[in-house]
Formats: C-alpha cells, sequence, structure tokens
C-alpha cells in the first residue's frame, strides 16, 4: 500500500472541537525551536507540493492555518531563518534540523493574516485532523512515478479525503472572490 504520510498511514486521528493550541517544537535534540500557537488550526490539509516540508520519507506534508496573531516564538528563535525569499510564503526553518516552524504571507494576498504550521510537531493532542488534500500531481513533479498517482488518489479516497491539484474548491472561491473584489468585478466586501 501506498504511504502517504505517518499520520494518514495508519488512519486519521479526529481532533477536538475544544482544544485551543499547543508548543510545536523542531526536531533538534537539544535547544530545539518552540513556538506556541493559542488555537487550534483550520483548513488541515495534506499538501503534496515542493515546497510544504514533510517528515522524512513522507509523499506528503500536513499543514494547517492559524491566525498570526495565535503565534508566537517561544524559545530559541534565533535558529530560524527564511527558507525561500521570493515565495508568497516565507517558510522559517530551523537552520541546524530544516523543519519548517511556521510559514507567514507578508504581501497582499487573500491569506495574508494566516500563519502556516505543521501541527505534527507538537506533541499536544486536539489537533484538527486533515481535511482533504491538496497538490496531489504536485508529486510526480518531485519523482513520485506517474502511473502509481491513482494509487496515491485511491488510498486518500479509502481514508475518506477528497483529492485536489489546487486547494480544495471553497478555498480556491474565497481566492478567486478576494481577486473579483481587487480587481473591481466583485462589489467591496
Ligand atoms: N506544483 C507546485 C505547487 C506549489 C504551490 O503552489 N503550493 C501552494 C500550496 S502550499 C500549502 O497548501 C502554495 O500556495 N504555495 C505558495 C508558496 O509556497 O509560497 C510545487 O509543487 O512546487
Ligand atoms: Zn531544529
Ligand atoms: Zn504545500
Amino acid at each position: 500500500m501506498v504511504s502517504l504520510h505517518p499520520l494518514l498511514d495508519n488512519g486519521i486521528t479526529p481532533g477536538s472541537d475544544s482544544f485551543s493550541g499547543g508548543t510545536l517544537k523542531c526536531l533538534c535534540p537539544s535547544s530545539p525551536v518552540e513556538i506556541t500557537l493559542t488555537s487550534n488550526v483550520v483548513h488541515n490539509h495534506a499538501c503534496g507540493c515542493s515546497k510544504c516540508w514533510k517528515p522524512a520519507g513522507a509523499l506528503f506534508s500536513i499543514v494547517g492555518v492559524v491566525p498570526r496573531d495565535n503565534l508566537s516564538v517561544t524559545a530559541n528563535g534565533d535558529k530560524l531563518a527564511i527558507v525561500d525569499e521570493s515565495a508568497v510564503i516565507q517558510r522559517y526553518a530551523c537552520k541546524e534540523c530544516g523543519t519548517h516552524l511556521y510559514g507567514r504571507i507578508e504581501k497582499e494576498h487573500p491569506f495574508y493574516g494566516l500563519d502556516f504550521v505543521h501541527a505534527e510537531l507538537s506533541e499536544d493532542k486536539g489537533w484538527q485532523e486533515p481535511q482533504f488534500a491538496a497538490f496531489v500531481s504536485s508529486v510526480i513533479e518531485q519523482g513520485f512515478d506517474p502511473a502509481k498517482i491513482g494509487e496515491v488518489r485511491g488510498r486518500f479516497k479509502e481514508l475518506g479525503l477528497e483529492t485536489y491539484d489546487a486547494l480544495s474548491p471553497p478555498l480556491m472561491d474565497a481566492i478567486a472572490a478576494w481577486t473579483g473584489r481587487k480587481n473591481g468585478k466583485l462589489p467591496a466586501a
């Protein structure tokens, strides 16, 4: 059976509606970078794109968002550096172990105000479970055999997750509505 990500391979554990955040740490054995979130993640999803951090051996990342005001760096922030300054999402990674702690958008963008995080870096329990799989075809760009992409989509389906080659339709609609308002084709919100 095709392996997607450790948190998916053995079945999905549901999150808790009453969960309100916790701490995430990088994978350094000593002096890890720590961030603290004061809310659960939302829009948590598996992402096959080449830019999102994946644990060793995983085909997909699992990434969700929190309001940027709900995120603070609480230990060893001096070890963080931006992976790619030219990307829309400025991903802050640990310079020693390479783990991405958070991704932040600084330019005008429909998702401005949301930070991207990997809740699996937390030992706390209750984080929202993945809701869908995004950018599935992007794994092919990274060397995954295109003849086996049907197995990947089938495995997500077995797990109850829809697969998309961009974000989910509600998120794509939100992006399009933001763009329509910006270019004047839709009335201002
Ligand atoms: N085929 C490309 C896709 C990269 C991509 O567009 N990634 C999305 C999703 S990241 C989380 O869902 C994105 O919004 N990227 C913006 C950014 O990374 O700055 C690939 O695989 O690289
Ligand atoms: Zn580290
Ligand atoms: Zn991604």
